[in-house]
Order: C-alpha cells, then structure tokens, then sequence
C-alpha cells in the first residue's frame, strides 16, 4: 500500500439507516457507519448479508427506512436521488454500452452532465491515459477483453470526478489471475486520487488487500469494523474469524494453566476451564519432529503450492488442522508429525 494524498473525497455518514423491503424482507438492521474522507472501507460478508443493500443507499438508489440519515460532509442527502449525489459506480456486470466507442462510454457520464463535447472528450481521454487504455479509445465494447471491459467502467466511473466512488464486486467475472492484478491496479488509482471508495466484496483476500478497513456483516448487521490487520489477527468472534480466512480449531480444557486435547498439550497463560477451543491460523503454526511439538497430529493430504504447502492434519478425536510449510519439507501421507505454536498467536475462545 502507497499513502493516499491529501483527500478530495467527502465524508460519508450512515446514521441509523435501516431497510426493510416491500415484501418484508428486512435486508438491513439500522446500521452506524463513518466514513472519512479518502478512505476505501470494503463491505465483506456472505451472499444475503446486506451489503449491495448498504452501497444502493449510499448511491441513492434506496431509501433507508424512516428515521435513517445519509450524509455527505455533514450535509443530509437522504432525499437527493444518485444524479444529484456525485457519486461513480462500478458493478460486477459492466453496463457498459455495447453499441458505442469506450470513449463514447467513458464520455457518457460527463454529456448527461451537459458538458460540451470537446471538453468531455479530453477529459475521458485523460481518464483513459491514467488508466492507460487511451490505445483503446475507438473500439467498441463488444471488441474488448473482460478486464478491459472493466477497466473502462472504472474508467467511465472516474470521469465525472466523483467524491465517493462505489465499486460492488467488480472483480468477480474475472479470471483469478487477472482479478489480482486489476485489484492492485485500483488500489493504487484509488491511492493517487485519495477519493472515498466503498466496496463489496465476500472475497476475504480482496477485502484484506484493499481495505483502509473492513466492515463484516452478518444477517443486515454490522459483525465488526476494522483494519485488515484487526479482523485478520482480532476477530471479534467466531462468525468474523471463521469467514476471514482459515482458523484451525482444537476442543479441549485447560487445567492448571494447560491446554489438553486429543491432539496435545499447549502451555498457555490463562485461567483454567472445563471445555475450550484453541484457535489458531494455518500460517502461525510450524511442522516439526513429533516429540519436538505442542500437537502431534498424521499428514492427511498435502496441497503443493509453489513456494509453500498446505498441509491436512489430523488429530486422534477426529478433528483436522490446516498449515503452511516450506516446500522443501518432504511428507508422507499417514506421516506422524509435531506442530509447533506461537503463543502469542493462539486463541482460547
Ligand atoms: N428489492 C428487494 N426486495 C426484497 N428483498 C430484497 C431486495 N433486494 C435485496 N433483497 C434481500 O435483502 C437481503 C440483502 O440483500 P443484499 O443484496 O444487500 O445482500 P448482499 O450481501 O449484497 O448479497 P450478495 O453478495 O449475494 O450480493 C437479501 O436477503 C436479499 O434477498
């Protein structure tokens, strides 16, 4: 991550802003949220959670139900519908249109703005430029490829200057490799222009990459707000540590300060309890010779991933633990092996 600049984006503030549609679905809790100006919060959660609910009313698309509030710089614009808001939208489908050029696309917003032709074309060319597709300015869009498809509606999202731009799971038509390089493309164009971004997503490591901070929702409620660092190593509970990444889990109990299991024996500095979990992520934990390690668990199945491994473990109740290690480790299926832990990065829940 780069440093943003001085901000030009607005601050945005949700008060109390809940939805409960025609039909009685009640997609949103009445939900607080503070947004500061330049900053890109990402909205993570499952399919259903309210997030495309929360952004459609940050853009005005919906009203929040009576008595919810939105503003922007302190100004309430709950009533204003989206063309009066200033604000740019990318969604996962392009809406890009087919019949025109990508500079006619790009172009569109600032017409319906009335402003004269040859400005609106320099000024989409210069968005292009910053994006680094002017070479495609006369194509149609029916002649790109799916990441430039994309790259154009950011694009044309970008060209009317927008104070908050709202991205709703842009990347997920892409093909993986494609999706983590256009992600890091917009993490630094949102970075240069220091303009406020919400966006969607219920992909964990997009959340994680992109994020100023991430906010978990859960059943139209807010799970927990925070850095990526604060979700990732913080969770506030098992909904937020369970959808954020892999978490390995051990029942047992803790006497007289350890942590017993079917899978071994960890020193910990707590107070004693008749049932616990120990929870930790697949990457804080290492392999090493059975006797040497806190657990000693059997190689299920191993995931060779380039420079590291993902290795299936087992423990003799049954339970199964994730890690990472060294490509270079050799196993074996059926293997015994010591898992060693850091014990400033375990969890008694
Ligand atoms: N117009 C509508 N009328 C009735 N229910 C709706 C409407 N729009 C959304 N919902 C419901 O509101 C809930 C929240 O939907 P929302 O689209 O905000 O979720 P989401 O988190 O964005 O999900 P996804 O990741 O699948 O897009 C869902 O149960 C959905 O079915």
């Amino acid at each position: 991550m780069t440093e943003k600049q001085a901000p030009t984006g607005a601050a945005i503030t949700l008060e109390a802003c809940g939805k409960t549609f025609a039909d009685g679905t009640r997609a949103l809790e009445p939900v607080n949220l503070a947004i500061t100006p330049g900053e890109t919060i990402v909205l993570l959660g499952p399919s259903g959670c309210g997030k495309t609910t929360t952004l459609r009313i940050i853009a005005g698309l919906e009203s929040p139900d009576r008595g919810g509030r939105v503003l922007f710089d302190g100004q309430d614009v709950t009533e204003l519908p989206i063309e009066k808001r200033n604000v740019g939208m990318v969604f996962q489908s392009y809406a890009l249109f087919p019949n025109m050029s990508v500079i006619e696309n790009v172009a569109y917003g600032l017409r319906v703005r009335g402003v004269a032709k040859a400005e609106r074309l320099a000024r989409a060319r210069e968005v292009l430029e910053m994006m680094r597709i002017d070479q495609l300015a006369d194509r149609r869009i029916d002649q790109l490829s799916g990441g430039q498809r994309q790259r154009v509606a950011l694009a044309r999202a970008l060209a009317v200057r927008p104070r908050v731009i709202l991205l709703d799971e842009p990347l997920t038509a892409l093909d993986a490799a494609l999706r983590e390089h256009l992600r890091a493309e917009i993490d630094g164009l949102l970075r240069r222009l220091a303009i406020t971004a919400i966006y969607v997503t219920h992909d964990q490591a997009e959340a994680l990459a992109l994020g100023d901070r991430i906010v978990v929702m859960r059943h139209g409620a807010i799970a927990q707000i925070g850095s990526p660092r604060d979700i990732y190593f913080r969770p506030a509970d098992e909904f937020v540590a369970s959808f954020v990444g892999v978490t390995n889990r051990i029942e047992g109990a803790v006497r007289n300060g350890v942590f017993e299991s079917a899978a071994g024996r960890v020193l910990l500095t707590g107070g004693d309890r008749d049932t616990a979990t120990l929870a930790f992520r697949p990457e804080t934990a290492e392999l090493c010779a059975p006797a040497e390690g806190a657990l000693r668990l059997r190689v299920d199945q191993v995931h060779f991933q380039g420079a590291r491994q993902r290795v299936q473990l087992s423990a003799p109740d049954g339970s199964r633990i994730i890690i990472e290690a060294a490509a270079e480790t050799e196993l074996s299926l059926g293997q015994d092996v010591g898992v060693r832990l850091d014990p400033s990065r375990i969890a008694v829940v």
